[in-house]
């Protein structure tokens, strides 16, 4: 029977093996041979076509969206119909004149390269703990066969409020959850935005609970010298959220995203978010928006840290198809309960579109 009324309940469904710390294993520089790196070594695969970076006007960059256009009432219509295009054609886009103030950003950016530069120990006070995501660590390891990703993380559940467990929010420096809350904040505002504007390109009536959750996954992607065209920092997936807001906070590239079988990489703007549609999106538009793969490459010389904004419906709730979207077609995809996908997608590795299998009504 379950007894315990804690928040944890919410959000600790998924689980993961512990593995090595990737900083740790990079750091030991002379170590570093393909046999001491095996774990994370992938099979070549035929069909991983990259297609060249290209410049910014390219047909193969993503579309960027200007926010203050959309929030201004002359230039609103015209930048509307661009968001809803990215959304149908991409399902993933750059964000700019997002107005999040320059401090907040660089307080966590400033906050959370300090986190990554402490010893492990110390990051460790913060670590998961077993059977839970919540904290610094890896994550999405289900077996002592599957290759690895080459990145550290630090998850945190950062919305709404009292959902909050305040263990794993990291105390040194000292400013890091003040910033963590101000720029969880900042990039809530951003999403409400957003999601208003998507849900009246959609003709329909989104209530916000659809979006009043968001995890922040804070990942730290080592250079990784040996091997790093055959080693992911993070292997294809589609995100479960509604939308995610990804931030490139040191500007090292990386993040590729599926388009007609082939990876085109995400060229990181300077002052612009990416945006992502995730999979509950696409299950409540029944497919109208897709959740796109996506994977993050390794660099052989830099680091690379982001943070990924997760925004999602209530936990308890259960999300299918709108019936407006619907119409009269039929429904693609099963009505679910959040905690119950969650479940799913958080215990096992990430292996591309996973939500829409489970979800997928197959008619
Ligand atoms: O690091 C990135 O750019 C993206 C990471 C990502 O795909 C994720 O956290 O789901
Ligand atoms: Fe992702």
């Amino acid at each position: 029977m379950e007894t315990k009324q804690s928040t944890e309940g919410k959000w600790s469904h998924g689980k993961t093996m512990p593995v090595k710390n990737v900083q740790a294993l990079a750091a030991d520089a002379a170590e570093l041979t393909e046999e001491a790196i095996k774990r994370y070594i992938r099979p070549a695969r035929a069909d991983d076509v990259v297609v060249a970076a290209h410049g910014d006007n390219s047909s193969q960059s993503i579309p960027v969206i200007d926010l203050g256009r959309l929030l201004d009432p002359r230039s609103y219509q015209l930048e509307a119909a661009r968001l809803r295009s990215a959304c149908e054609e991409w399902g993933f886009f750059q964000v700019k004149n997002h107005e999040i103030p320059d401090t907040v950003l660089e307080n966590m950016r400033n906050d959370l390269e300090h986190f990554f530069r402490l010893p492990l120990d110390e990051k460790n006070r913060f670590g998961q703990l077993p059977g839970d995501l919540q904290g610094y660590g890896q994550a999405f390891v289900e077996s002592e066969h599957q290759t690895l990703d080459w990145c550290d993380r630090l998850y945190l559940v950062t919305q709404p409020p009292h959902d909050r467990e305040m263990r794993p929010w990291p105390t040194t420096p000292v400013s890091f959850r003040e910033s963590i809350e101000s720029y969880s904040s900042e990039l809530m505002r951003v999403t409400g935005s957003l999601m208003a504007i998507i849900a009246r390109n959609l003709g329909v009536d989104l209530p916000s609970d659809t979006y009043v959750s968001q995890a922040l996954r804070m990942t730290y992607y080592p250079a990784c010298p040996v091997a790093h065209d055959k080693v992911l920092g993070i292997s294809p997936h589609s995100d479960i959220s509604m939308l995610t807001l990804v931030w490139e906070l040191n500007m090292v590239g990386g993040l590729q995203i599926k388009r007609q079988d082939a990876w085109v990489p995400v060229k990181p703007h300077p002052k612009a978010l990416v945006v992502n549609v995730g999979d509950f999106l696409e299950i409540m538009t029944n497919g109208k928006y897709q959740s796109i793969e996506h994977r993050v490459t390794v660099n052989p010389h830099k680091e690379r840290m982001s943070i990924s904004a997760f925004h999602l419906p209530k936990f308890d709730m259960s999300v299918g198809p709108l019936s407006e979207i619907v119409g009269a077609e039929l429904k693609k995809y099963k009505t679910l309960r959040v905690d119950e996908v969650a479940k799913v997608v958080f215990s096992s590795k990430l292996d591309g579109k996973k939500t829409k299998d489970y979800a997928m009504l197959r008619v």
